[in-house]
């Protein structure tokens, strides 16, 4: 997408680089550009936080433990580390005191002369949403916007992109009064994983697909994003959030769109932004009647992860130990278009599930029934299952005659994974989102509108719960969730789908990479 753009010297500023966001997924990813050699030799990166470190310290004791760390590229790091690290600064300020931004302005500048840089600026906000406007602000009031003739200044968003539609409007009011929204890239990580990527190439470069792609033949679509992970250590985050705020408002939902969407005109970020827009928009809203039919909100006890004992959410460190927040849910929606209408989606995600797998799963309805097929073995659906992660790749399945003798039908299976081969070490989803906004590419960012009709179609559901007694815990960590998410959709006659991946290669998603690894190269299971 978007060839074309190309990267320019810039000064790649990331406020709140002390944290852990910047720790665990900002400076491995720009390291491991660095190190592909995708990242340009005049892009510097300027890490801003409290902590008054310096430069040394910066480099060696918070870049590099975090690249050892978290880089999938660790193993090269002592042939690639010290050049990425002489592009690295630091630079102490608390974010709150605007007398200091002068002093970081002309840091900046004076980086811009000895970096032959331009003037171009990313300002990566990965900070406390509380903190967005006040940085914002002071950019603009003191100067750091002032655009020369040719250069640009661009703003990263992280999520969450407000708390409700009311705190999202408000921020974005104050993004845009230092930005024009073309400068603004609200990130999305899961827009940048490879497969979802993938999703338009695989609905619009096929011609298995794209003619059967609506409720004539489609039954149903299921999406899981599931974690065996728990709260961690951003439980003050979390316990606000709730799975409802961290992964179906912004992660689940650009899902839905990227399946529902209809063709758009080309694809530059305005024209895939506006049909994303129209399926959010067509949303079928929750009455309180629906959510307590179609949504199960469930929150993690004590349980095993991999047969370790691990405690409940409750007792998690930071977790109030009365507190409501859903570490998982389920439900069932409807995108109200001529192409959608009548085909639930069914998606479901959570903390402290048995597996970590995200993966869409498309079921096809039957055809009509030729009664002679029936003597020869019961028939299958067909069903497209677009796997995010760990394995990348897609699974068909078919039915087919059994080879033999006799008629016998059997299901088959075509499984593509792109990420099992020995050697392929897919780019995670931050380095190419890091790249696009270097590049100006905004294609793969999520636009304002979306953004507004998400909290729209999440709002009530939020309010609705705040009423609405919940016993929890309700699910033991380790379990899919409490028994009312099965019950959600075999009352539909339909079930949950076990991972293809998962049924094939039972075990733990690591060993399953490494058995077809190990089977590439020869060496079976
Ligand atoms: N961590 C994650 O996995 C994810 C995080 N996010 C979002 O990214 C953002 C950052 O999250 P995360 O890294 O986890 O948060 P952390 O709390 O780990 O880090 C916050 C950062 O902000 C800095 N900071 C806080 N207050 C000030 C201040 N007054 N002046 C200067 N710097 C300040 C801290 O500096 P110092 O430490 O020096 O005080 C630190 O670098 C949040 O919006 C979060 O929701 C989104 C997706 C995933
Ligand atoms: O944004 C978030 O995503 C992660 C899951 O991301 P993944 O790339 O590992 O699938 C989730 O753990 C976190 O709570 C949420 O804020």
């Amino acid at each position: 997408m978007a060839e074309g753009h190309h990267i320019e010297s810039a000064l790649f500023v990331i406020f709140g680089a002390t944290g852990d966001l910047a720790r665990r997924k900002l400076f491995p990813a720009l390291y491991n550009l660095s190190a592909e050699g995708i990242l340009p030799s005049g892009v510097a990166i300027v890490g801003v936080g409290r902590r008054p470190f310096d430069l040394a310290y910066f480099r060696e004791k918070f870049i590099l433990p975090a690249l050892l760390d978290n880089s999938r590229l660790a193993g090269n790091l002592l042939h690639n580390f010290s050049s990425f690290a002489q592009r690295c600064y630091y630079f102490s300020l608390d974010l709150r005191d605007s007398s200091r931004y002068r002093e970081l302005k002309n840091f900046l500048d004076q980086l811009d002369w000895e970096w032959g840089v331009q003037g171009n600026r990313v300002f990566y906000l990965a900070l406390a949403p509380e903190l967005f406007g006040p940085v914002v602000a002071n950019l603009k009031e003191q100067g750091f916007l002032d655009k020369g003739p040719r250069s640009w200044k661009r703003v990263l968003v992280e999520k969450p992109f407000g708390w409700d539609l009311d705190s999202a409007r408000a921020l974005n009011r104050e993004l845009t009064q230092a930005f024009p929204e073309e400068d603004i890239y609200r990130i999305d990580h899961y827009l940048g994983k490879e497969m979802i990527q993938n999703i338009m190439v695989i609905r619009f470069a096929n011609a298995f697909f794209e003619p059967v792609w609506n409720n004539k033949y489609i039954d149903h679509i299921q999406i899981t994003s599931s974690e065996k992970i728990g709260v961690g250590e951003r439980a003050a985050y979390y316990d606000r959030a709730g799975a409802l705020r961290d992964m179906l408002q912004n992660h689940m939902l650009q899902l839905v769109a990227l399946i529902a969407m209809e063709p758009p005109v080309g694809l530059d970020a305005q024209a895939i932004r506006l049909e994303k827009a129209k399926v959010f928009r067509s949303l079928q809203p929750f009455t309180r009647e629906r959510i307590l039919q179609d949504i199960v909100r469930g929150q993690y006890g004590p349980g095993y992860i991999d047969g370790e004992p691990v405690p409940g959410y409750r007792e998690e460190a930071g977790i109030p130990a009365d507190s409501v927040t859903e570490t998982f849910l389920a439900v069932k929606l409807f995108v109200n278009t001529f192409r959608w209408a009548g085909v639930p989606f069914y998606l479901r995600t959570g903390k402290r599930l048995p597996a970590k797998v995200t993966e869409i799963i498309i079921q096809f309805k039957p055809l009509p029934e030729i009664l002679y097929f029936k003597e020869y073995g019961e028939l299958l659906p067909n069903v497209l299952v677009i796997r995010v992660q760990p394995l990348e790749g897609i699974f068909v399945q078919l039915n087919a005659k059994r080879p033999g003798t006799n008629n016998y039908i059997v299901p088959i299976r075509l499984d593509f994974c792109q990420n099992c081969g020995v050697g392929t070490n897919s780019p995670e989803a931050y380095e190419r989102l890091l790249y696009d906004a270097l590049r100006g590419d905004a294609t793969l960012f999520t636009g304002w509108e979306e953004v507004e009709y998400a909290w729209k179609f999440v709002d009530p559901i939020a309010q609705a719960w705040a009423t609405i007694p919940v016993h929890f815990p309700n699910y033991a960590a380790g379990e899919w969730g409490p028994p009312e998410a099965r019950v959600l959709i075999e009352r539909d006659g339909r079930r949950w789908w076990e991972s293809p991946a998962y049924m094939m290669y039972p075990g733990p998603f690591t060993q399953v990479c490494q058995y077809i690894k190990g089977s590439r190269a020869g060496n079976p299971g």
